[in-house]
């Protein structure tokens, strides 16, 4: 069982949800990143690094955790998605033959993976506390979908995406670099596709958050 967890938001929003959900556990840190993988991998190792500093003060486990966009007919909103890998979805290159990943290039990998022993705990804890959960492929993308030919080609490259977020991959970096489980953790806002930011419902996925939250807490600490 993980004894100290850092929970990495995006958010102000997200952080707060996280916090209600974790009801005062002494045992998480939940700090609120700024948008996007490269705030989220520098605030994470920052955090990690200054943890060091202290005996006895290190974190065990890393989630990435907020809001995120549902692929069609994987995630509706309101529901939650666990990772069961992290994907850098825009790290490559773009060619009018489409689309190459850094691992075709050679330059390394957009892949992430997750501690599926801890994914897989939580994904069960919320499960038989009746959330709506997927456990699939989260995309980590520095530029959000907003366009329906984005939205099926994501779905074509990488079967099975379930959600997509700007955050998971970096926080996983970091982690990753200093060997601490990781896991990441989106509740569903709105369907990637055409942008309509009439349509998202953040209020209801902050409330999903804050319920799966409670769990976090029963499941890892
Ligand atoms: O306006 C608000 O009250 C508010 C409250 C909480 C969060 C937000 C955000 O806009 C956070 C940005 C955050 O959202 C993630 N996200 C959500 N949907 C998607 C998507 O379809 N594609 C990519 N990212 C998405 C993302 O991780 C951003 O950090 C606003």
């Amino acid at each position: 069982m993980a004894k100290r967890v850092l929970v990495m938001t995006a958010v102000d929003a997200e952080k707060d949800a996280v916090l209600r959900g974790i009801r005062g556990d002494s045992r998480f840190e939940v700090l609120a990143a700024g948008v996007g993988p490269i705030a989220a991998a520098v605030s994470t190792a920052t955090a990690l690094a200054s943890a060091m500093v202290t005996p006895d003060s290190g974190y065990d486990l890393v989630v990435s955790a907020g809001i995120g966009g549902g692929f069609p007919n994987q995630a509706d909103i309101g529901t939650i998605v666990v990772a069961n890998e992290v994907i850098a979805a825009d790290l490559g290159v773009q060619t009018l033959d489409g689309f190459s990943s850094i691992d075709e290039l050679g330059f390394g990998t957009s892949r992430l993976p997750v501690a599926a022993d801890l994914s897989s705990r939580l994904v069960e804890a919320l499960r038989s506390g009746v959330l709506t959960v997927n456990y699939g492929p989260i995309l980590t993308l520095s530029t959000a979908t907003g366009t329906a030919i984005t939205a099926s080609e994501l779905t074509a490259r990488i079967p099975g995406a379930a959600a997509e977020a700007m955050e998971g991959f970096g926080v996983a970096a970091a982690a990753h670099s200093r060997s601490i489980p990781f896991i990441e953790i989106r509740a569903i806002s709105n369907i990637v596709g055409p942008r309509d930011r009439a349509s998202w419902r953040i209020g209801e996925a902050l409330a999903a958050l804050e319920a799966a939250s409670t769990h976090l807490s029963e499941v890892f600490s």
